[in-house]
Parts: structure tokens; C-alpha cells; sequence
């Protein structure tokens, strides 16, 4: 009987990158191991210098690792960026400035003897209208969008993007990301690096979180999104006794700061606890907010150690 082994889409061991300057070592990824399945629509997120862009260029061949391996598609790789299977989305690497929209694409096109694939590819990702467009003239946005046409060019079996929105408004990124949407289908797999939880949450299935070099979650996107659900109220009351009291609300209030007569919690049921603040404690210049990222890496960090 035949044993059918399903390739992993990426798989990394022990991935150790150390950059060493003059005067430091950088220890920009510290010892990571994972695997991706094909077929997963994954996030890698964290803030500046988390080692997102080092752990993709590691995946891509663009950086040897100090220690461990990095596979993609059961090969080194230079093999599989070589075969055609894979294709990135890089934040570094140039277009040619005085060359139009729809000869970036024809060029790169030829080079992989999908002529077929231009006019289909420029319209999938919005380029049709800007074809005739000389490069240096696009907006950063647009000039994100015509990497990603050269992406998909290939039709790659593994699509990386390297924080591909960056540069566009809010308008671009709902754009890029609904056709991104009808792109990950039919098994290919999707991994981009983003700072932007709201992307990790509409878009992949499952989300990595880095911070300085490691990783400090790694599961369903949703899950993480309930662990960062929580609300920061901050409210000033007109004694210092009010504030303690208003913290007795339930139990998932929390102060968190206190100023004098002004306080800050953490909740739950924002919804409910805002209204009684008001009400019920006579609270003023209430102002709400939800935990930011950094917050949630902070207290993920805090957790694992
Ligand atoms: N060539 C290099 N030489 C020295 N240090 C480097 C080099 N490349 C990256 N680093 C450092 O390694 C760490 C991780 O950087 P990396 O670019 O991988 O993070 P990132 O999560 O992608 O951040 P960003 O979101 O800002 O792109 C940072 O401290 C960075 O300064």
C-alpha cells in the first residue's frame, strides 16, 4: 500500500538569525520552530523589529540562518523560489521607474513564459486602468499591487508577502485585500507579515505572533482575538472613593492606573460597566479604548516567562 506524505506548505527548525555589526550582535530570531501546512492563509504579526522580515527572508532563501533550517514546499529554498512554485511580495526591491504599468508586467511575464497570464493578472489585481501608467508616477500603493501582479504571475503554489499593504489607505488596503481573498484559494498557500491586527483578524485562519525574535502565540486567529477582547476604560469621579467603588462593578474590572480621582480599568463587558460609570458612579470624561497591540504582546510576554 502506497503512503501518501503530505508535504508541509513551510516547516522551520530551530530558525537562528544573528546579525553581527561592528559594535553588536543582533539576535533578530531566536530558535524558532513551526510548521504550515499547504493550504493555510497564515499571519505573521508584531511590532518594528519583532522579526517578521528576517524570518521571511530566511523562508525565502534572501538570508542564511545563523542556526536551524528553513524548508518550503520539502525543499531548500533557492530550489523552490527557483521552480516557480513560490513567489514573494518583498518590501525592499525595485521596479523600474520609467517603465509602464503593463510592461513591468509583460517583461516579467515572458520571463516566466506566462504570456497567457498578463491581461488576466493586471485585471484580477486593478492594474487595467493604470496599465499605460509609467511606474514612477504610481502612488506606493500601486506600486505594491503591480509586485503582487508579478506574484501571481506564476500562479505560485506558495504566495509571501512581506507587509504588503504598506503605503496604502484605508480605501487600497479593503481593495487589496478583497482581491487577496479570491487569490487564496484552490490549496495555494498565503503567509504575509503585517502590524496591523485588524488584517491578521479579517484575513488568515491562523495568526503568529513575534515579538523580539520569538514566538509568543501561535493558534486561530479568533482565539487571539478573545484574548485581546478586554476594553481600557479611564473616567474621573468626584471622589477617589467612587472610583474603588466603581471597581466592585464585577469581577473582571480591574484598576489599572489611578491619578488622584481619576481612574483607569480593564474589563469585559465595556458595554455595560461604561453605562454604570456614568450612572451609577457619577463618573466624568469617561474615555474608552481597546488594548493595543503592544499591550497584548506585553502581557503574552509577561504570560510565557
Ligand atoms: N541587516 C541587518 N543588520 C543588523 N540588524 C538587523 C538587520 N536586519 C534586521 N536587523 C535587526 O533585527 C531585528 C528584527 O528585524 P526585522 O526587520 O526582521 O523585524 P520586523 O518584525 O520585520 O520589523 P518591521 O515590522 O519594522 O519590518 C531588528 O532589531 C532589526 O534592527
Amino acid at each position: 500500500m502506497q503512503t501518501l506524505i503530505k508535504t508541509e506548505a513551510v516547516s522551520l527548525t530551530g530558525l537562528t538569525k544573528t546579525f553581527s555589526t561592528s559594535r553588536t550582535k543582533v539576535q533578530a530570531v531566536k530558535g524558532i520552530d513551526l510548521q504550515i501546512p499547504t493550504g493555510q492563509i497564515v499571519a505573521f504579526l508584531g511590532p518594528n523589529g519583532a522579526g517578521k522580515t528576517t524570518t521571511i527572508d530566511m523562508i525565502l532563501g534572501l538570508t542564511k540562518p545563523t542556526a536551524g533550517a528553513a524548508k518550503i514546499l520539502g525543499l531548500d529554498p533557492p530550489q523552490a523560489v527557483s521552480s516557480g512554485r513560490v513567489s514573494a511580495v518583498l518590501q525592499t526591491g525595485g521596479l523600474l521607474r520609467d517603465m509602464t504599468v503593463k510592461e513591468t508586467v509583460t517583461v516579467i511575464a515572458s520571463m516566466h513564459g506566462k504570456s497567457d497570464r498578463i491581461n488576466e493578472v493586471m485585471e484580477r489585481t486593478g492594474l487595467t486602468r493604470i496599465a499605460k501608467r509609467r511606474v514612477g508616477k504610481c502612488s506606493g500603493g500601486e506600486q505594491q499591487r503591480i509586485k503582487f501582479a508579478l506574484a501571481l504571475l506564476p500562479d505560485p503554489d506558495v504566495l509571501i508577502l512581506d507587509e504588503p499593504t504598506a503605503g496604502m489607505d484605508v480605501m487600497a488596503r479593503r481593495e487589496f485585500w478583497s482581491t487577496m481573498r479570491s487569490e487564496a484559494t484552490q490549496g495555494r498557500t498565503v503567509i504575509f507579515a503585517t502590524h496591523y491586527l485588524e488584517e491578521a483578524q479579517n484575513f488568515a485562519e491562523r495568526t503568529i505572533l513575534m515579538s523580539q525574535g520569538k514566538i509568543v502565540a501561535d493558534g486561530a486567529t479568533a482565539e487571539l482575538r478573545q484574548l485581546i477582547s478586554g476594553r481600557t476604560l479611564s473616567a474621573s469621579f468626584t471622589s477617589e472613593d467612587q472610583g474603588e467603588q466603581a471597581a466592585t462593578f464585577d469581577q473582571s474590572v480591574q484598576i489599572t492606573e489611578r491619578n488622584g480621582s481619576r481612574f483607569a480599568f480593564q474589563c469585559q463587558n465595556s458595554d455595560r460597566f461604561a453605562a454604570a460609570l456614568l450612572g451609577e458612579y457619577q463618573a466624568y470624561d469617561l474615555e474608552i479604548s481597546s488594548p493595543s497591540l503592544e499591550d497584548a504582546f506585553i502581557q503574552l510576554t509577561k504570560d510565557a516567562s
